[in-house]
């Protein structure tokens, strides 16, 4: 097999790529993106807790009962698509990759994601994921996937972007919100966030990428870099 480059890669050789970073620090589309740039796979791990937040508010459970939470895990039935170009949520079938980004589903999905048990389940849904991929690597982005998910992965990225620069860049995206209301709910779930994993810091062995001065190009391009510098250098 060989990446998007010419480059050989066998799939035991398979190049996995973790990025962690805040709300609003572009993850997901420059994950997205560094991906379909090179032929990778692409997975986001958030749309995961945000697709079983959503799950439990349908069936009127309140995510303070962590039981009823881990409970709601045996029927829930998640898919995921990993293709850049072909990306999807489905929860049983249905498609909830717009219904999950509702504010309503933001200001729950940290109540959910603190759930020891719902992070173990996860954990290993998305290592699985990572394992059964079939392309020459997979970018998978979170807030714990340098540290727990993937800590041996030969590619690690803390992606940050100052404060201004994370809400400024969501406000423009969601519309319907005031752009202080947006500001207040971003910084308190990264608060609330922060308190089971910590994605400000890089821990050992992660790179950090501060997109704050940076545009999406230069920021994708950046990670491309990285990428083919550490994984170049892990595979000699
Ligand atoms: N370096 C950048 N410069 C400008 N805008 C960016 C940059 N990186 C991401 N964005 C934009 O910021 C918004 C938030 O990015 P997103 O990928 O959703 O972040 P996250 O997944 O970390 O929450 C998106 O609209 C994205 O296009
Ligand atoms: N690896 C991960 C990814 C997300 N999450 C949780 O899922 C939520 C939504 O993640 P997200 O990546 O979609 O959030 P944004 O940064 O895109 O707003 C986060 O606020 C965390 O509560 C997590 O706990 N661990």
């Amino acid at each position: 097999m060989e990446d998007s480059r010419g480059i050989p890669v066998s799939t035991t050789d398979k190049i996995v790529v973790a990025i962690d970073g805040p709300a609003g620090s572009g993850k997901s589309s420059v994950s997205k993106a560094a991906a379909r740039r090179l032929g990778f796979s692409y997975q986001d791990t958030g749309a995961a807790y945000r697709a079983l937040a959503w799950y439990v508010a349908e069936r009127g459970i309140d995510t303070a009962d962590e039981a009823a939470v881990v409970e709601a895990l045996r029927d829930f039935d998640y898919a995921i698509g990993i293709d850049p170009d072909n990306y999807f949520v489905r929860v049983g079938g249905i498609d909830v990759e717009e219904a999950i980004r509702e504010p309503r589903i933001s200001a729950i999905v940290s109540s959910v994601a603190r759930i020891l048990p719902v992070r173990a389940y996860l954990v290993e849904l998305f290592r699985h994921v990572i394992e059964t991929s079939d392309t020459p690597g997979i970018i998978t982005e979170g807030r714990d996937i340098t540290t727990v998910v993937c800590p041996d992965a030969p590619v690690r990225i803390l992606l940050t972007a100052s404060e201004e620069a994370r809400m400024a860049r969501r406000s423009a995206e969601i519309s319907g919100q005031s752009a202080a209301d947006v500001a207040k709910n971003l910084l308190s779930r990264d608060a609330q966030d922060s308190r089971v994993v910590d994605f400000m810091n890089a821990a050992d062995g992660v790179t950090v990428i501060d997109s704050t001065d940076l545009d999406f190009d230069q920021t994708i391009q950046a990670v491309v870099d990285l990428i083919d510098a550490q994984a170049g250098e892990s595979a000699s």
